[in-house]
């Protein structure tokens, strides 16, 4: 079929999302035209297809945002600890010690350790993002933020958490805590990423966990004593923050510096 003249052009009917056209078909609204008139109900907005589109759009969001980031480790912790507790000192020299290092430091950007590390990481001068989550109790990112993404879905933002750092530093938490560490370990375990060192600070605290995984499930086979060296322990920042560099984001380091 051969394109339309300018005399014909008139009668020929585009068909629907194909690019193709039929002449003389029934007049038919214009892709155009549907996309610019106001829908009468924004029912659609709460649809799984609408979903995918926002879902897709958190990923494109995500790695524009950090694309260009360099060197970086996520900071893991409770979102609970006040800033007198031991363990938001220890996340504040953790974000200080790995900008001084010349690494980005990733949180997600909440209260308590991910604002401990964040403000260690700002006040040192650093690139320190946040991954905000929208939660029902929502408490907002933390002020020290430089660097902040928001997101709606946990699964997203924990996608960016592993693909722009090269290592994680896990400081004691809750359950949000335990989600990012178990996350980081699987994909240790099932080969999923590869040298990526997970450090785990104070060993009083995760002793009781590390015993379960040993005496319950290593004993009865159900991870092999060899996952045990997923992850390393330390007990100060500054053990940590070795202990991580130990790995991809040192070699980055010592690329970039020679
Ligand atoms: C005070 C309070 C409950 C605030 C919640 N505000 C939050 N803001 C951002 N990320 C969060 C928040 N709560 C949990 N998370 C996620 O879960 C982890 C901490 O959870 P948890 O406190 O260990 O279980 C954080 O690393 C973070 O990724």
């Amino acid at each position: 079929m051969s394109a339309p003249t300018e005399s014909s052009r008139h009668t020929n009917s585009p068909l629907p999302g194909s690019g193709a056209w039929r002449k003389n078909g029934a007049t038919h609204q214009t892709a155009d035209a549907k996309l610019l008139e106001t829908p009468r109900s924004s029912a659609f907005t709460h649809t799984d297809p609408w979903r995918v589109m926002r879902i897709q759009s958190e990923f494109v969001q995500g790695f524009d945002a950090l694309a260009e980031v360099g060197p970086a480790i996520s900071v893991f912790g409770s979102a609970r600890t006040k800033p007198d507790s031991p363990y938001y000192i220890t996340g504040m020299e953790v974000g200080r010690r790995l900008v001084e290092a010349g690494v980005a430091v990733i949180t997600g950007g909440g209260p308590g350790s991910m604002e401990a590390a964040n403000r260690g990481a700002a006040e040192a001068g650093g690139l320190s993002i946040g991954l905000g989550i929208e939660l029902p109790f929502e408490q907002g990112m933390n002020e020290w933020v430089g660097l902040g993404v928001d997101f709606r879905y946990f699964f997203a933002r924990k996608t960016m958490f592993v693909k722009y750092a090269q290592g994680f530093i896990v400081l004691p938490g809750g359950l949000g805590t335990l989600d990012e560490l178990f996350e980081a370990m699987v994909l240790v375990q099932t080969g999923k990423v590869s040298s990526f060192p997970i450090v785990l600070v104070d060993r009083n605290f995760w002793a009781p966990l590390l015993d379960w995984i040993r005496s319950t499930m290593v004993t009865e086979g159900l991870v092999s004593p060899g996952d045990l060296d997923i992850f390393s322990l330390a007990d100060t920042a500054e053990e940590a923050v070795a202990l991580v560099l130990a790995g991809k984001a040192g070699e980055q380091l010592a690329a970039q510096e020679s």
